[in-house]
C-alpha cells in the first residue's frame, strides 16, 4: 500500500469530490422540503372561511408550517458536519438535522445530531470505539465541502493508509483560532466527549455542571437546552424551557445560538425579565443587590405585608347613614385574626378580613336601630348597604388594603419608617440607608426577585376575573354545543359506518380549543405568564444568583427539571455563590449530580498560566481548566502614571487594535474608572463604544466592566488597573480572574502603581 504525499492527496481531493456530491444531493432535498412545505403553508393560508373548527385547524397548521420553515433555513449552514464509518460497513452522514429518503422506505440520508445513532460521533476513541472504523469531520463553506479530516478509531484496520493524518483535533482549533464576531456561535460539530455526556444527561434532576472559564459551560448549557427539546419534545413543547442569563448583553451574545439549531421554543431572559409587564433599568450599588438578594428578606416582606394589616390604637371613626360609626380596636383585632388564620395571601385574605367587619358593622348598626325589630333580611339589607357604603369601604380598605406588589415595595424602600418596622429584626441602620431611595425610582434587577416574592405573599383577588372567565366559558361551551349541533346535522347521511363528528371531538372539547387556540408557543406565552412553570429550566453564570433570585426561579420548575452551569471560581456579586451545595439544600437536600468540564477552549495556555496564580489566591481547591490551545502570545503589561492614563490609553488600544486585525476587543476597567475616563477614551479610538449597548458586541473594541464583561469572549483584552479591580469588591480576585479570562488570543495589562503581587511575575523556584 502506497502512503506517498500525492497518493494521500489524490485519496484527499476524491474523496472531497465523493462528499460533495452526497451533500450536494442532501442540499436538494432540503430545497425540496422547503418548497413543499412553503406550498402547504400558501395552501393553508389561502383557504378561506370553513367551520370554526376547520379555522382552528388552518390557524395550528400555519404555525407548524411557519416554524418547519424557520427551522429547515437554519440549518443552511454546515447542514452536514460529519460522517462515521462503522464496523458493519454501513456509513452515517450527521448533520444539523435528520433528512430522509421516503422512496426507499425513510432510509436515513442525514443522522439529527442529537439522535442516539449519532452519539459515537462525539463520544467514540480509539480506546473504546462503540464499532466505529472512522470518523469523518466535513468542513463546507456555502454548500460546498472545503476539507474532510478523518480519524481512523480502528487502529488495526487495514485502510489505514487511507487515514489522512489529520488529528480529530485539527477542525476544532480551526474553530476556537477563528475570529470572534462578537456573537456566540454553535459548537454541534466539534462538541467534546465530556461535554457530550453533559449535552445527553437525563432530564429529570437536578444538574450542576461546575467548570472553569471557557470550557465551553454556556455552549454545553444551550446544546442541552437543543438536545432536551429534540428528545422530549412532546413534554416540553407544552411547558418550555427557560434559559436564564446574567444580563442583557449575555442574552444578545448567545441569542443566536439555539434558532441556528432550529429551535426557538425557549424563553432565554435574566431574572430581571421574568416579572411580566416590569422592566428593570435601574442599578443597584454591589452592597444594596447583597441586602436583597439575601434569604432573609422574606422576612422583611412578610413584615412589611403584615403591617399593612392595621388594628386602630382605641377605634376609627367613619359616617353611616348620616351618623358616626365606630370601627372599634376588639372588632378589628378579631377580623384581622381570622384573616390571617385563613393562610391566604394578603389580598385573598382581604375577603375574609372585609366579611368579618361588614358583619361586626352590620351589628353594631342594628343594636343602633334596635335589633329585636330586625329580621335576618334587614341585617341582610344592612350589610349590602354598609358594602356599598364609600365612606365605610374607605375606613375599612385603609385598615386591609389591597395592594400591589410594585406599590408595596416602592413604599416600603422609599418610607425609612415602613422600613424600619418590617425589617427591624433582620437590617441594621447602615443596611436600611442602603436600600433608601426615591419613590417612584426605576426597578432594579435586584427588586424582581423581591416582586415575585411579594405576589406570592399578596397574591390576587381573582375572584371577580374568575366569575368572568366561568362565565365566558360557560358561553363558548354552549357556542360550541350550537356548532356540534349544526354539523350533526349537516351530516345528513345516518351511515353508521361513517365517522360522525362527535365522534372525533365533543364541545367542551372544542371550547377548549377556542380557548387555547393560540398563535403562541409555550416559550411565549410564558413570558407574560409570572406563574408559568417550565418543563426544564437552565440557567448560566448560576454562581452569581442571589437566595432571592433562586426561590423566584424554583417557583418556575417545581418539577427540579433543572441544568445550572457555572463557576464558583468567578462569583463576583456579594450575594453569589460560594458552594453548590450551599445553594441547593434548601430545595432539594443532596439530590442533586455534579458534572465537572476541565478543558479550556478558550483562553490560550499562555494567559491561563497567569490566571492559574490568580486562582490560587482564591480560597477554593478548583483547578486551573487545561487549555487546548497556545497562541504564541505572552501576555504584556504596561505601566501608565495614573494622571496619563486617559491621554496615554487611546494610543495603547490603537497599537492593540492594529494586532488584533478583524477581531474584536474589549478594553476591561473597574466601573469608577470607567464613567470617569471611559466615555473620553472611546472617543478617540475609532470604532469604540462604552458599555453594554446592543451594538457593543459587533464593534472593534468596547469599553466594559469586569461585571458586564462576564460569560463574554473577545480576541483580545486590554485590562486597565487591575489593583483597581481588586480593591473594588470583597470577591476582587475572582472578579480579576474573569477579567484575565475573556480573551481568546491575547492579553494587555495597563496599570497604574506596580503590578499587584499576584499578577507580577515570580520567580522560578
Ligand atoms: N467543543 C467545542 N467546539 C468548539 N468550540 C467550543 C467547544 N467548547 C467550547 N467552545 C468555545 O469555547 C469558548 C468558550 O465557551 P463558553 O463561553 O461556553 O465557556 P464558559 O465555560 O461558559 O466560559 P465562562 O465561564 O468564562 O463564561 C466559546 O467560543 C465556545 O464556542
Amino acid at each position: 500500500m502506497s502512503d506517498t504525499r500525492a497518493d494521500r492527496d489524490a485519496f484527499r481531493a476524491q474523496e472531497i469530490d465523493a462528499e460533495q456530491q452526497y451533500v450536494g444531493t442532501l442540499y436538494e432535498k432540503l430545497d425540496a422540503l422547503r418548497a413543499e412545505t412553503e406550498r402547504r403553508l400558501r395552501d393553508t393560508l389561502r383557504e378561506t372561511g370553513g367551520s370554526p373548527q376547520g379555522r382552528t385547524e388552518r390557524d395550528i397548521s400555519a404555525r407548524m408550517y411557519t416554524e418547519k420553515l424557520t427551522q429547515l433555513s437554519a440549518v443552511e449552514h454546515g447542514l452536514c458536519f460529519g460522517r462515521l464509518d462503522l464496523d458493519s460497513g454501513e456509513l452515517f452522514h450527521i448533520g444539523r438535522l435528520g433528512l430522509f429518503d421516503e422512496d426507499n422506505d425513510y432510509e436515513p440520508l442525514l443522522l439529527d445530531w442529537r439522535a442516539p445513532a449519532a452519539r459515537p460521533f462525539y463520544l467514540a476513541t480509539a480506546a473504546s470505539r462503540e464499532e466505529v472504523r472512522r470518523r469523518r469531520h466535513l468542513r463546507t463553506r456555502w454548500r460546498r465541502v472545503v476539507d474532510i479530516e478523518d480519524e481512523v478509531l480502528d487502529l488495526d484496520d487495514a485502510e489505514q493508509g487511507s487515514d489522512l493524518g489529520l488529528a480529530g483535533e485539527a477542525t476544532l482549533l480551526a474553530r476556537l483560532d477563528a475570529r470572534r464576531t462578537g456573537h456566540m456561535q454553535d459548537i454541534v460539530a466539534t462538541i467534546q466527549a465530556e461535554q457530550d455526556r453533559i449535552i445527553r444527561a437525563p432530564m429529570n434532576g437536578v444538574l450542576v455542571v461546575q467548570g472553569g472559564p471557557g470550557t465551553g459551560k454556556t455552549a454545553v448549557a444551550l446544546h442541552r437546552a437543543a438536545y432536551l427539546l429534540y428528545t422530549f419534545r412532546e413534554q416540553l413543547s407544552k411547558r418550555g424551557v427557560l434559559v436564564v442569563g446574567p444580563n442583557p448583553t449575555f442574552l444578545g451574545y448567545i441569542g443566536q445560538v439555539l434558532p441556528s439549531l432550529g429551535e426557538t421554543g425557549v424563553l432565554l431572559s435574566t431574572v430581571g425579565g421574568l416579572y411580566p409587564g416590569i422592566t428593570a433599568t435601574g442599578a443597584d450599588s454591589p452592597r444594596a443587590a447583597e441586602i436583597k438578594g439575601r434569604a432573609s428578606m422574606v422576612d422583611v416582606l412578610t413584615a412589611a405585608v403584615r403591617d399593612r394589616q392595621q388594628v386602630p390604637k382605641d377605634y376609627v371613626e367613619t359616617v353611616f347613614d348620616r351618623e358616626p360609626l365606630r370601627v372599634d380596636r376588639r372588632a378589628v383585632s378579631q377580623a384581622r385574626t381570622r384573616a390571617r388564620r385563613s393562610r391566604r395571601p394578603h389580598n385573598v385574605a382581604r375577603r375574609v378580613f372585609q366579611n368579618e367587619m361588614f358583619s361586626a358593622l352590620t351589628l353594631q348598626v342594628a343594636d343602633r336601630l334596635g335589633r329585636d325589630l330586625l329580621d335576618s333580611r334587614d341585617l341582610d339589607d344592612i350589610n349590602r348597604e354598609l358594602r356599598a357604603d364609600p365612606a365605610v369601604c374607605k375606613t375599612l380598605d385603609a385598615l386591609w388594603p389591597e395592594i400591589t406588589p410594585q406599590e408595596l415595595l416602592d413604599e416600603l424602600f422609599s418610607s425609612p419608617d415602613r422600613l424600619r418596622t418590617a425589617a427591624r429584626k433582620h437590617l441594621d441602620d447602615a443596611e436600611r440607608a442602603e436600600l433608601l431611595r426615591e419613590p417612584g425610582a426605576p426597578w432594579t434587577p435586584d427588586d424582581v426577585p423581591l416582586l415575585d416574592e411579594l405576589a406570592e405573599l399578596l397574591g390576587e383577588d381573582d375572584a371577580a376575573a374568575r366569575a368572568e372567565r366561568e362565565r365566558q366559558e360557560r358561553e363558548e361551551l354552549a357556542y360550541a354545543q350550537g356548532v356540534l349541533h349544526i354539523m350533526e346535522e349537516d351530516d345528513e347521511i345516518r351511515d353508521e359506518e361513517r365517522l360522525r363528528v362527535k365522534d372525533v371531538i365533543d364541545a367542551e372539547l372544542l371550547a377548549d380549543r377556542y380557548r387555547t387556540r393560540s398563535d403562541l408557543t409555550a416559550a411565549e406565552r410564558a413570558a407574560e405568564d409570572r406563574t408559568w412553570t417550565f418543563g426544564h429550566v437552565i440557567v448560566d453564570e448560576a454562581q452569581e444568583l442571589s437566595a432571592m433570585a433562586w426561590r423566584a426561579l424554583m417557583r418556575r420548575c417545581p418539577s427540579r427539571s433543572m441544568t445550572l452551569v457555572g463557576d464558583v471560581a468567578q462569583t463576583g456579586a456579594l450575594g453569589g455563590a460560594r458552594d453548590w451545595d450551599e445553594v441547593l439544600h434548601p430545595y432539594v437536600q443532596d439530590r442533586w449530580q455534579l458534572a465537572e468540564l476541565t478543558v479550556n477552549y478558550r483562553t490560550p495556555a499562555e494567559i491561563m498560566a497567569l490566571a492559574g496564580t490568580v486562582l490560587s489566591e482564591m480560597d477554593t481547591d478548583l483547578e486551573v481548566p487545561r487549555s487546548v490551545r497556545t497562541s504564541g502570545h505572552e501576555p504584556w503589561t504596561r505601566r501608565v502614571a495614573a494622571a496619563d492614563l486617559a491621554d496615554r490609553l487611546p494610543e495603547v488600544v490603537a497599537e492593540e487594535l492594529r494586532e488584533v486585525g478583524e477581531g474584536r476587543l474589549a478594553v476591561l476597567m473597574p466601573p469608577e474608572l470607567l464613567d470617569g475616563i471611559g466615555a473620553d477614551v472611546a472617543e478617540r479610538i475609532p470604532g469604540a463604544v462604552v458599555g453594554t449597548r446592543p451594538d457593543g458586541l459587533e464593534s472593534p473594541a468596547v469599553l466594559l466592566t469586569v461585571e458586564q464583561a462576564k460569560g463574554l469572549e473577545f480576541d483580545s483584552v486590554v485590562l486597565v488597573d487591575p489593583d483597581g479591580v481588586l480593591a473594588e469588591s470583597e470577591r476582587g480576585l475572582n472578579d480579576l480572574y474573569v477579567a484575565l479570562t475573556r480573551a481568546t488570543q491575547r492579553l494587555g495589562i495597563v496599570h497604574t502603581g506596580d503590578l499587584p503581587d499576584v499578577l507580577a511575575p515570580h520567580p522560578i523556584e
